[in-house]
């Protein structure tokens, strides 16, 4: 990895402090910075190096998923921080920017390899993509790359707006787009697991898959993000990317070499295939719900309407549930559902892989049940990978029964999504980043769900808060003759029907 300058706009703001310092710092630990770095932060406020280093720090300590921080390992980490207080709107700031940046690389011997990372409100990404640009600091001798937080744009047409701008100052291959579930640990290897095991990728396709239920539920509400959320819903905030983003990583099919550009080819592909919905389609395919009060555990919990900073009469929807299908040969015909919600009964990020059970029939005859074989793959906060099989119980008489082959990742003290987001920036692997491809593909495929929901014709329904969603959602399943898997006990028994 080679030598360069980190430059993180947006230094001294709750992104960086949670989630940006503490994977440098976790990245370092475990050797994976370039010999040498330096991060200057930028921020509004007016920090001393001094005050900057001790907020990076702090964060370090309160945030890192490790415990025990050796005050010899830090300080040299630490030593590498400046900070420069710059109002990114003012382009005769960036030339105190550039001279400290050109500073620390003298002073460190680095090359000018520069990495920016745009950790601030989306409004700013444009100015600061032509500031760089403009005052000299995106034209350095060696490389220089891009990091760009989520939303990218509000819509279609924003997002072409924003990429059109951002793309006169850096190239397609120089921009990360960050989703971070791209960098979630089981994310990454549904690729592993669909080509890496050739029992699964013979089986990964519409003759052996029945169908595909995506799931990212929360139980968190909309804590102090009204300002945003209410501009945003679950729609922008979830769909557009992290669900649209698994359901590709999921569906992609076997890619000639196993790189960054043959594996978004993919993605790009499955985006493709996507069947467009009419707006008038919407409201038989997705359901949108807003949280009524009800109880989390055992806390009670007030309604989305009663949440602080949100509209008494908010049409804002908190939960997403849509059928989606993918019109080419290897999925015509299986529904991928998707939903995500806030203040739901769980927090759980799940893929079910629900296989056809073309042999049900021959079982029934002899008074036995058997359920369609399920590959779980369970994303966060647990990890694993299980299989559910039907075998024989020698200890029921050698009845049937449901058995799960569980592989769990424990909770090892592994990366998180940061850490390998940014160890991929730093090594210019933009596998696990979104190509502007899939953004706009995705926003393309959004794009009649908001126009459908601004025009109110999907109706809003309730669902109580701490429950596992609205009975709609259950509706969508039960259509195509299925149901969720594993929301409740009793589904485990339910059984499906099928056709
Ligand atoms: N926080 C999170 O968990 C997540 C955040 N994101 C995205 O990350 C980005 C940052 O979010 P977050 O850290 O929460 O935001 P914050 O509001 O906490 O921080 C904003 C940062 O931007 C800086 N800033 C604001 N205006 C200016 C300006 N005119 N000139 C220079 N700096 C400025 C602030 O500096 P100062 O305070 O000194 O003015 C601060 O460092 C957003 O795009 C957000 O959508 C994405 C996923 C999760
Ligand atoms: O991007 C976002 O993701 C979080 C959920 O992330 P997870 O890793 O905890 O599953 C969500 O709460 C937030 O609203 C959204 O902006």
């Amino acid at each position: 990895m080679e030598p360069m300058s980190f430059v993180l706009f947006g230094a001294t703001g709750d992104l960086a402090k949670r989630k940006i310092f503490p994977a440098l710092f976790n990245l370092y630990v475990d050797k994976k910075l370039p010999a040498a770095f330096s991060i200057v932060g930028v921020g509004r406020r007016a920090w001393s190096d001094t005050a900057f280093i001790q907020s990076v720090e702090q964060s370090i300590r309160e945030f890192s998923r490790r415990h025990e921080i050796d005050q010899a390992v830090l300080a040299p980490f630490l030593a590498a921080f400046s900070y420069v207080a710059v109002d990114v709107t003012d382009a005769a700031g960036y030339a105190s920017l550039l001279e400290r940046v050109e500073q620390r690389e003298k002073e460190f011997n680095l090359p000018q390899n520069r990495m920016f990372y745009l950790s601030v409100a989306p409004e700013y990404f444009e100015v600061i993509a032509a500031n760089i640009q403009e005052s000299g600091l995106g034209s350095p001798q060696g490389w220089k790359r891009l990091i760009i937080e989520k939303p990218f744009g509000r819509d279609l047409q924003s997002a072409e707006d924003l990429n059109q701008k951002l793309t006169k100052a850096f190239t397609e291959e120089e921009i990360y787009r960050i989703d971070h579930y791209l960098g979630k640990a089981m994310v990454q290897n549904l690729e592993a697991l669909e080509f890496a095991n050739p029992v699964f990728a013979a089986l990964w396709n519409n003759r052996h898959i029945a169908n595909v239920q995506i799931t990212a539920s929360e139980t968190v509400g909309v804590e102090e993000r009204a300002g945003f959320y209410e501009q945003a819903g679950a729609l922008r905030d979830m769909v557009q990317n992290h669900m649209l983003q698994m359901l590709m990583m999921v569906a992609m099919h076997i890619p000639k070499r196993i790189t960054a550009t043959d594996i978004r080819a993919q993605k790009r592909k499955v985006m493709e295939a996507v069947r467009p919905l009419k707006i008038e389609e919407v409201a038989q395919n997705v359901v949108r719900a807003q949280y009524s009060a009800g109880q989390i555990g055992e806390t009670p919990v007030v309604g989305y309407r009663d949440e602080p900073g949100v509209s008494p009469a908010s049409m804002t929807e908190t939960y997403i549930a849509a059928r989606v299908w993918i019109d080419d040969p290897f999925w015509r015909g299986v529904p991928f559902y998707i939903r995500t919600g806030k203040r739901l009964k769980e927090k759980a990020t799940r893929i079910v892989i629900e296989f056809k059970n073309p042999l049900e029939r021959l079982y029934r005859e002899q008074q036995e049940k058997t359920l369609p074989n399920l590959l779980i793959i369970n994303v966060h906060p647990e990890e694993g990978i299980a299989l559910q099989l039907n075998s024989k119980n020698p200890a029921n008489s050698g009845k049937i029964e449901p058995v799960t082959v569980d592989f769990s990742a424990g909770h090892q003290d592994v990366p998180e999504a940061y850490e390998r987001l940014l160890f991929d920036a730093l090594r210019g692997d933009s596998t696990y980043f979104a190509h502007w491809n899939e953004v706009r593909l995705s926003w393309k495929w959004v794009e009649p769900i908001l126009a459908a929901f601004e025009r109110n014709l999907v109706p809003l329904v309730s669902y109580e808060a701490g429950s596992h969603g609205p009975e709609a959602a259950r509706d969508l399943l039960r259509e195509e003759g299925f149901s969720w898997w594993l929301d409740h006990v009793e589904e485990r028994e339910l059984e499906p029907v099928h056709r």
